[in-house]
């Protein structure tokens, strides 16, 4: 069984009393009732220069306990490996940056850039009340001009490490249809079934080409020539719904064609496409039937852009980032995050932001059933973000942040892919 909705205020609660151990200053914001958002800081001592800002969300995705094989809300550790819900999505990354600033802090660390971290909600099931309210609160404001932003990545089976500079845009569509009804035993033309597996078909056509050239060359690729599957656009059918009820859904009317069908569909936009021009694709298998319509499922947002940040010499942020991994000696590999994660707020603002969870030599389990992360690489974690954090915030002026530590994401780390 899942659990219900959670409970945000004992998670910050939390969060927010191992955030004051360490010396932190704390602050609460609830840009929606019931939603806290938790921010903590570790002021530089140049508080000119753009900050950083290690963002790490606080929800997960519910567990279906009669799946697991222990409890999924228990963090025991059987041979060698933490299980639980959110051990690699992301609650091992919100208490590696907890555990990466105690280090710091003990060895006596003094950051030159003031570090925040933001702890959000809300994350999994679409941000907007999360990051998305966050961006727009005067707290976030007052937290002063951020040079960059890490985030959650994903782990990397093999020896090198994932970081993702730009995500697909989620969309979640609901497609509806509508036709004549009539008795089941007969040939009535254009029911709304009909017609909305008609556009299901075309989707998952388009499905089935995107899914052909995964692993094949592609020239739109910006690392490498094999695609990915950031680099492709996913379309799932997720939501079926139609029929005409005998008892609010438990039985049906079988000889009776429903009026009314939905579908509701799961698409990963990659930026290699332009949300404007999947647009078109929506509306023309819409054009090849009457009476079907497809919208933005209401209580989500649909970007209508890409944003990405850049990885060359244009944005120095990557340069640190970079370097501080190669000078630990590890390989990185940059790539387009197949999922979503909260980035696409802080892009969306200009901010460069990197998706980054420092876990290798591990398969991907987020979301899954068993989900674990093994402790060597919980541990290892620490050790690279004591690393990481310590580069990034020693980093003395950068090129282009001038004297009173001017915005650096206007001249280019950001860069606007897709216009609709
Ligand atoms: C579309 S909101 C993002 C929720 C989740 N991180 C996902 O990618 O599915
Ligand atoms: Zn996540
Ligand atoms: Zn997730």
């Amino acid at each position: 069984m899942s659990r219900g909705p959670g409970s945000y205020a004992e998670a910050v609660a939390w969060l927010a009393a191992q955030c004051r151990r360490l010396g932190l200053t704390t602050k609460q914001v609830e840009p929606v009732k019931g939603k806290p958002i938790l921010l903590a800081t570790w002021a530089g001592s140049d508080d000119s220069l753009p900050c950083l800002l290690l963002n790490s969300h606080y929800d997960v995705v519910p567990a279906m306990t009669e799946c697991w094989s222990v409890d999924p809300w228990a963090a025991e550790v059987v041979d060698g490996r933490i299980y639980g819900r959110g051990t690699q999505d992301m609650k091992s990354v919100c208490v590696q940056y907890l555990f990466a600033i105690e280090r710091l802090r003990k060895r006596g660390f003094v950051p030159l850039r003031t570090i925040h971290l933001s702890f959000v909600p809300d994350e999994e099931i679409g941000g907007v009340e999360g990051m998305g309210e966050l961006l727009k609160t005067p707290e976030f404001n007052a937290l002063g001009e951020i040079g960059l932003a890490l985030d959650e990545g994903l782990s990397n089976p093999g020896d090198a490490f994932t970081v993702f500079y730009g995500e697909r845009t989620p969309w979640w569509l609901l497609v509806r249809a509508t036709g004549p009804t009539g008795h089941g035993s007969r040939f009535i033309k254009n029911t709304a079934p009909q017609k909305l597996l008609r556009f299901a078909e075309r989707a998952l056509a388009f499905r089935k080409a995107q899914e052909d050239s995964l692993g094949h060359g592609s020239n739109g690729c910006k690392h490498g020539t094999a695609k990915k599957l950031g680099d492709v656009t996913t379309v799932n059918l997720t939501m079926l719904r139609c029929g005409v009820s005998n008892d609010n859904g438990k039985t049906f009317c079988l000889n009776v064609i429903p009026t009314e069908a939905e579908a509701g569909f799961d698409v990963r936009i990659t930026p290699d496409l332009k949300p404007k021009d999947f647009k078109n694709l929506l509306d023309q298998w819409c054009k090849e039937d009457e009476g079907i319509t497809w919208q933005i499922a209401p209580w989500t947002r649909a970007f209508q852009e890409h944003h990405t940040t850049a990885t060359d010499e244009s944005n120095p942020w990557w340069v640190a980032f970079r370097d501080a991994m190669s000078s630990m000696s590890f390989d990185i590999e940059p790539e387009v995050f197949p999922a979503a994660t909260d980035s696409r707020f802080l892009r969306e603002l200009g901010i460069p932001a990197l998706g980054f969870s420092p876990m290798r030599r591990c398969p991907i389990l987020l979301h899954e059933h068993d989900e674990y992360l093994p402790v060597d690489v919980f541990m290892s974690g620490i050790d690279v973000y004591v690393g990481l954090i310590d580069a990034l915030a020693s980093k003395q002026k950068l090129h282009g942040e001038d004297e009173a530590g001017r915005k650096l994401s206007g001249l280019l780390p950001c860069a606007v892919s897709q216009i609709l």
